[in-house]
């Protein structure tokens, strides 16, 4: 057992994902306990059945919730359905299969998209349900307030230590490179490259290009989770960010750099822009002692060499 981690047995949910894989990575120097995971095809996070007998047999002391259905904004405006459902069903039941086989901790991961779309910024945690949220991803978003809230209520109820992360927009090694359902990074990191191998003249992004977003890598992520679980009295939800946003077009120029694209970017204002700005104030996980400390020119040159490695072992994900 870890010093500093007191737990026995971590479930890992959702290991295989990017943020899973660098909950893991995380987690290896520092934590000399067992690190239970499961596949989806081993263990369907929405089957209540198959998530109580789990919890009963495999008896995780720590859960750290990294499962979940996720995309890009047009994966959300699409799949409005399956995004509230499967992500609902999934919090429900294991937050509530964790309680009834009393795991200690929980630390459920929701995301900043959770605000209201025109709360004053930066977002601060007291912002949660004070206006509507955003249209396109509505559906994600009320699951993860469910999650949270639901994660707040066991612990005012019961007294279990289950709390909540909300991160801002993440990428970064294991992201989904989908064309289509993927998020903005590693959606134009993909297509800057197609089109710089095909010689193309013009590539274009998404929107106006006028939105502003704020991006973590999710190896930062990962050492806050690790913090998270090893503090004593954690915020019921935290903010987990960098503080700093840019504009889309901004973003776009940036990759094209990383990726060394020289043609043209276009903007496609078909496409939907989301959210006009999403910051974080980070003041709360700040105070706890956590920072980020990679910034978003080298993460995504590690992000990049990430994509060329998946493409080269034919290892890219197609969800
Ligand atoms: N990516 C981002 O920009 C952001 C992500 N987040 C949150 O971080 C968390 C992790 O996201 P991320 O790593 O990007 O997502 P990924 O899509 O990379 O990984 C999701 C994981 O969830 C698993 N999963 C999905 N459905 C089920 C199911 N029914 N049963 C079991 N496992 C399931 C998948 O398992 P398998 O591989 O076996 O299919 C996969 O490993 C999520 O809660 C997400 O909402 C928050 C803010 C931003
Ligand atoms: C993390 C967060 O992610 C989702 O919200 P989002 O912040 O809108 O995420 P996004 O990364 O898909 O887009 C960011 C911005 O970028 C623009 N954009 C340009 N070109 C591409 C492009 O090629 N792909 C994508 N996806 N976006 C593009 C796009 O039009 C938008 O203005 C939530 O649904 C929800 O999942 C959530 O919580």
């Amino acid at each position: 057992m870890s010093s500093s981690l007191p737990f026995q047995r971590i479930f890992v949910a959702g290991h295989r994902g990017m943020v899973g894989r660098a909950v893991l990575r995380q987690l290896e120097p520092v934590f000399q306990g067992e690190v239970l995971t499961r596949t989806r095809s081993q263990l369907d996070l929405c089957d209540q059945r198959a998530v109580a007998d789990f919890f009963a047999d495999a008896r995780p002391d720590c859960v750290v919730f990294a499962a979940a259905k996720v995309g890009g904004i047009h994966a959300n405006a699409t799949y409005p359905a399956e995004f509230a459902y499967e992500n609902m069903m999934m919090a429900a039941n294991a937050i509530h299969a964790a309680y009834q086989n009393q795991t200690e901790r929980f630390l459920f991961l929701g995301s900043t998209c959770i605000y209201p779309r025109a709360c004053p910024q930066p977002i601060q945690e007291s912002s949660l349900l004070t206006g509507p949220l955003e249209s396109t991803n509505e559906a994600y978003a009320l699951a993860k307030i469910a999650g949270l809230k639901l994660c707040q209520h066991y612990r005012n109820q019961y007294g279990v230590l289950f709390h909540s992360a909300m991160p801002t927009n993440l990428y970064g090694p294991g992201d989904n490179y989908h064309h289509d359902n993927s998020h903005v990074i590693p959606g134009l990191i993909r297509r800057f490259h197609e089109a710089h191998r095909a010689g193309a003249k013009t590539v274009s992004v998404w929107g106006s290009g006028k939105p502003r977003r704020e991006f973590l890598h999710v190896d930062d992520l990962a050492a806050a989770i690790v913090h998270l679980i090893g503090l004593q009295n954690p915020p019921d939800w935290v903010n987990v960010g960098t503080g700093v946003d840019l504009p889309v077009a901004d973003l776009a120029a940036l990759i094209a750099e990383t990726v060394g694209f020289e043609g043209e970017i276009v903007q496609d204002e078909s496409k939907p822009d989301g959210t006009p700005v999403k910051r974080t104030d980070t003041t709360v996980i700040n105070n706890t002692g956590w920072f980020s400390q990679i910034n978003l020119r080298d993460g995504l040159q590690s992000a990049y060499q990430d994509f060329v490695q998946s493409i080269e072992s034919e290892r890219l994900r197609s969800v």
